[in-house]
Formats: C-alpha cells, structure tokens, sequence
C-alpha cells in the first residue's frame, strides 16, 4: 500500500495513454477507490507530430539500443507536455509507450520512465503495469478490462456486455457486472481479437501519406477482396483460444495480401479484416452479450461500424450509449489501474491475461518532493 494514496477514500487519478496507433496521448482523470468509479474529470490530447512519429515507430520491435533511448525521449516529453497543468490530481497512471511485446520470449517494453515523470510533475507515478503479469505467466495484457468490469458497473449494468477497443490492435471484453469483484472467476474473459487500424494507417501511409482513412472514405468506395479475407483468417492466432495478445507489428505484412489491389479496394479489405477478427473473437464469449461497446478510434469509422453491425450478431454500438467516452477510456483505465496498484489490489487474473493467478503490477515512483 502506498502512503500517499492512502488505504480507503476516492482519489483522483490522471491516466496517461501512448497507443499502438502512434496518433497521441490521452490523459484523463478518474475518481475511484480502486473499486468502484465515482467520477470522470477532465481530459487532454496531445498529438504526435509527424517527426516526434517517426522518432518513435524506429524503435517498434526493438528492445534496446539507440532507437529504443530515442522513442523513450520523444514518449517522455510528449506526456510531460500534456501532464503538466492538471488540477487536484492525486496520483498518476502512466503506461507508456509500447515498442515490443513477446510475452512468451523476450516479455513486453513499454518506454518511458516513471520516476523522471515523478521527479518532474512532483506527483507519484504508477507505471510499468505489464511486466509482473508476463513475468507470472500472463500475456501481459489487455490490462483494461478490469476497468471495463468497473464501468459496467458504473453505467449501471447487470447483464454480460462486451467492450471492443478499436485502437492499432484490438481487443474484447466480456464482461458480467453482476459479479462483484473482476478477479472473481467467470466475470471477464479478454483477449486481442486482430489487428484493428494499424495495417490500414500503414496502408494509407505508405500510398497516401495519410495517417488513417478519415471516415472511412476510402474504403467506402472499394470492394473486400475475398481471397486475402480468407487468406487473413488461416492465420494461426484465430484458431488460438484465449488468452493471447498481439504486438503492434505481428499483422504488418497484412499490407502485402492487398499490395497488388487499388487503394480503395485494398482499404475495404484491411477493414474487413478488422471486423472478420473481431467476428472470429465473439465465438469465445462464455455467452453471447446483449451488445458490444466499441471504444477507440475505429468507433469514429462508419465502413468499420457497418461491417462489425453485419457480422456480429448483437446491437453494436459506440459506449458513448452508455455515458463513456470512446477516445479517453484507455487513458482513464490506467489511471484507474493505477489507484488499485497503490492500493495493493489486483489488476490482472487467468480470465483477462492468463496469468497464473490474480495479480497487481506496476512501479511506483514517489517524487522528492511533492507538489500542492
Ligand atoms: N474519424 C476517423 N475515421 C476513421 N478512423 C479513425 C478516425 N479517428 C480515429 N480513427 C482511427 O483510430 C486510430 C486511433 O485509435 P486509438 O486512439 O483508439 O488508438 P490507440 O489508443 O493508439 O491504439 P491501441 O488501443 O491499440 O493502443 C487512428 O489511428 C485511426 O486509425
Ligand atoms: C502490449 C500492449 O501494449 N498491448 C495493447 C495493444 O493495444 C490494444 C491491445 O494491444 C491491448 O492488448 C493493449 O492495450 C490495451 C490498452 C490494454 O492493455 O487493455
């Protein structure tokens, strides 16, 4: 247990988020005890500019050396930047940058550190949140969806729903509020579904220099390739029961099943797969949920939505339904995760990352001296 967060009470928690699609970082502020949600504050975006990108996408799939120094400086700065100047905060969850995850191999790099975020903010700062879990057994993530058990019960919920995270990667989870506790068995299951953005923004940087197919405008005017849709889901990770999790880059050379396709078509095909492997996942829900919340960025693609409302067979919508806010949840959950990691509490179990047993991650870094 941390001193400064102290054992009971509601606290306010700035979480930070650096997502695989390279876009920016979310910082956002949730009031919680570490079990039940009680508030949301403010919320920030900070955009990656093009160079600062750069900087950071050299250091994918490394996991040390020059590159890797070079991303940690960028990711650093960046959060510094959009840290500084939030009121009331009592406590900050900072994940990271994700450069390379292994979990079986070499074991997951978020970049980043912690304690200069600390030192520099004069706040105590909860971070590497995925190494315990790999290094108990786990996958190391997705880690949000003890936050997502806490949301559904936060929105009230008393049924099992899924939460789908459209970000570079996706991932599910099924969730049942009725339990009390996430790390009870049989209230989550999660896993990554598939690549979700990350070969579409690499297609459409690549023959556009474009980030990401804005509205899903290109794809709207192409046709799905029916072949590399087929050739897509032979791969060996749908067939993998849970738990699993990806790497950014592990469906990189998705790009070359479409590269012989016009843009508009090849678009249309990268987004089917998105939703094909989100349709492949919902055969793993213990039952089937009465309707599936789709966070991040992919909820703000109509092609994307169409195609998930087509091959899904529940109501599929955006969580804003509920009263949550799709761009920030990720950066709210390790703010979240970072009360219950000050507060000795779980933040993963066998149902979420497969890990032996439940267990907390994290660091905490105290500051020397303490700001307000
Ligand atoms: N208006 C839009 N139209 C189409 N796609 C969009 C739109 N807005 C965002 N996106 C997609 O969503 C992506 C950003 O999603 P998000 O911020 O959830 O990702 P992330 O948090 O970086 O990823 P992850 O959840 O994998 O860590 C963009 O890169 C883009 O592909
Ligand atoms: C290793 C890593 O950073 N994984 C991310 C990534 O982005 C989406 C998906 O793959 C998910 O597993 C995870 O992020 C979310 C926030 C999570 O841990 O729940």
């Amino acid at each position: 247990m941390n001193k400064a967060i102290g054992k009971t009470g509601v606290v306010s928690a700035l979480g930070a988020m650096s997502g695989t699609s390279l876009d920016g970082v979310d910082a956002a502020v949730v009031r919680t005890d570490g079990h039940d949600i009680t508030g949301f504050g403010e919320s920030r975006y900070r955009a990656y500019s093009e160079a600062e990108r750069v900087v950071i996408a050299a250091g994918f799939g490394k996991w040390s050396g020059d590159a890797v120094t070079a991303a940690a400086a960028v990711v650093e700065a960046a959060h510094l930047e959009v840290l500084n100047g939030f009121d009331a905060v009592d406590l900050i969850g900072f994940h990271g940058q994700t450069l390379a995850h292994a979990p079986r191999m070499q074991g997951t790099l978020q970049v980043g550190d912690g304690a200069v975020l600390a030192e520099a903010l004069g706040l105590p700062v909860v971070w590497d949140f995925r190494s315990a879990d790999v290094e108990l057994g786990g996958e190391g993530a997705p880690l949000a969806p003890f936050f997502h058990h806490a949301c559904a019960r936060y929105a009230g919920m008393t049924e099992p729903v899924a939460f789908l995270n459209l970000g570079g990667v996706g991932n599910l989870t099924w969730v049942d509020p009725s339990c009390a506790r996430p790390e009870a068995e049989g209230a989550l299951l999660a896993f990554d579904t598939g690549p979700a953005n990350a070969p579409l923004n690499d297609l459409m940087q690549a023959r556009l220099g474009k980030a990401y197919d804005e509205g899903g405008k290109l794809a709207a005017r192409g046709t799905v390739e029916q072949g590399a849709l087929e050739l897509f889901l032979a791969e060996p990770f749908f067939a993998k029961m849970p738990p699993k999790s990806l790497d950014r880059n592990d469906f990189a050379e998705m790009v070359a099943l479409v590269g012989e396709l016009g843009d508009a078509d090849a678009a249309a095909t990268l987004t089917a797969m998105c939703a094909a492997g989100v349709a492949e996942a919902m055969q793993h829900c213990p039952t089937p949920p009465a309707r599936v919340l789709v966070t991040g960025g992919g909820r703000h693609n109509p092609v994307l939505m169409q195609m998930l409302k087509v091959s899904l067979d529940c109501s599929v919508v955006a969580v804003e339904a509920v009263g949550l806010d799709g761009d920030m949840l990720e950066a709210q959950a390790f703010g979240y995760l970072a009360v219950r990691v000050a507060r000795g509490l779980p933040t993963s179990c066998p149902g979420t990352t497969g890990v032996r047993a439940a267990v907390g991650g994290g660091t905490v870094s105290m500051p020397s001296v303490r700001r307000g």
